[in-house]
């Protein structure tokens, strides 16, 4: 009887459990990346001791290469070796096909009711699935990885129920933004967020991706959405792994939210916070020098073609230039079938290999002084996206490829509106 995160650890445990209390749990799987395994390395080494240890299950570990892939300089080379032979030593095999948060999921590792840990603080994003996935430190990593266990204090819940009918040319990501606008950058604080009512059941599995995607945003520990039939389809062919759809049964929560988004805007986060929301139509002034599409929080199928839509047969302007990034090999494939890759190429977007891009201002698309970007990514803090002077401002796919064609934030509505026209 709780919450959804309580009854996850309830499952976990085998006994009830409730908000507040601090647990030692069996994790299913431990994550990190090109970024962050070094530092656990250096924890792991010092647990288990250099050349002797091994980590608690090598097919439960995983590694990704997303952050600055391929390597775009000496350095990140250079770890990216140090990584590969510790993986080597370990038997885990490296995940070299997108971010994280998206090929942990196709790869069928994030199943309802399990407990998940990365050394990436977006791993909130598994809570769509049910899960709790949360993002640690590189050394609770490390420990994690080592002993195949990590501790936790059973954080309360914030509940944001949404309801009301989606608009023409508003999504997912306005739909967080708006979420973020209320609650604050640290309303949700060591809070667990459970995401209910009729859109979030609506919604597709990517849609409640961005949703979870988004949580740690507001400081949260997690991003809980129930599993249901949508899930379970999602899930259909990427694992054999039995899960309970667990839900909220009699929850006690701390706060409750209601969202109806039925006269909602497109909106856009204004650096250099993301809680800094304003509708879209209310800061077409600003001229942008870089668009991205992309990222853990949207850079899926649905995103891409949503863009495509905008941008089919159109050429963006002059001014400014496109970086495209599907979120996995999977879905660039999928895009590329679909022809939406094309359409971007033919746009004049740059269509980069799956994985984070731009989004940590590493390679492929970093800002120079006092440049603006226009962005589908989850955070717009200052010199994120490269020199600490430019600015990020954040918003669905739709705004962002809108905001290709005109040079300008340009809110989706005027083109989406323009083509129903003709
Ligand atoms: C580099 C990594 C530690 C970081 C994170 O944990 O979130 C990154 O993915 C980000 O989005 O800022
Ligand atoms: S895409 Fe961006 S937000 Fe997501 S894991 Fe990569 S760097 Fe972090």
């Amino acid at each position: 009887m709780g919450t959804l995160a309580e009854e996850i650890f309830s499952y976990k445990l085998g006994r009830p459990v409730h908000a507040g209390e601090t647990v030692v749990v069996d994790v299913d799987h431990v994550m990190s990346h090109d970024t962050t395994t070094p530092l656990a390395i250096k924890a792991f080494a010092k647990l288990t001791g250099q050349k002797t240890g091994k980590v608690f299950d090598s097919k439960r570990s995983h590694i990704v290469f997303d952050h600055i892939i391929p390597a775009a300089t000496i350095a990140a080379a250079t770890l990216h070796r140090e990584v590969r032979n510790f993986a080597k030593e370990q038997d885990i095999s490296i995940l070299q096909e997108g971010i994280c948060h998206q090929v942990m999921p196709e790869k069928g590792f994030v199943v309802p009711g399990s407990v998940i840990v990365g050394a990436d603080s977006h791993s909130c994003t598994y809570g769509a699935f049910g899960a709790f996935g949360t993002g640690m430190g590189s050394t609770d990593i490390g420990v994690a990885y080592a002993t195949g266990r990590s501790w936790f204090r059973v954080p309360e819940t914030i509940n944001v129920n949404i309801t009301g009918t989606l608009p023409a040319g508003v999504y997912a990501k306005d739909v967080s933004l708006e979420i973020v606008r209320h609650l604050g950058v640290d309303g949700a604080n060591y809070r667990a967020i459970e995401y209910t009512g009729e859109v979030i059941e609506n919604f597709s599995m990517s849609e409640r991706m961005t949703f979870s995607n988004m949580a740690i945003e507001m400081g949260g520990k997690a991003g809980l959405i129930a599993a249901d039939e949508t899930t379970r389809a999602w899930l259909q062919g990427r694992t054999d792994q039995e899960y309970p759809l667990l839900r909220a049964v009699n929850p006690h929560y701390e706060r409750v939210i209601e969202i109806d988004v039925t006269n909602l805007k497109p909106l856009v986060a204004c650096p250099p916070d993301v809680n800094i929301v304003h509708p879209a139509e209310e800061v077409t002034n600003v001229k942008i020098d870089e668009v991205f599409l992309g990222t853990c929080t949207n850079g899926r199928l649905d995103d891409l073609e949503i863009a495509a839509g905008i941008l089919a047969g159109r050429t963006i302007s002059p001014d400014i230039r496109m970086v495209v990034i599907p979120a996995s090999r999977e879905i660039y494939l999928e895009a590329m079938r679909l022809g939406y890759l094309e359409i971007f190429s033919r746009a004049g977007a740059s269509v980069g290999t799956p994985g984070c891009g731009p989004c940590i201002g590493r390679h492929f698309g970093v800002l120079a002084p006092g440049e603006r970007a226009m962005t589908t990514m989850n955070r717009n803090f200052t010199g994120r996206m490269g020199d600490p002077t430019a600015e990020i401002y954040l918003g669905s796919p739709a705004t962002v490829a809108a905001t290709a064609l005109t040079g300008y934030i340009t809110d989706p509505r005027a083109i989406l509106l323009e083509e129903s026209r003709a």
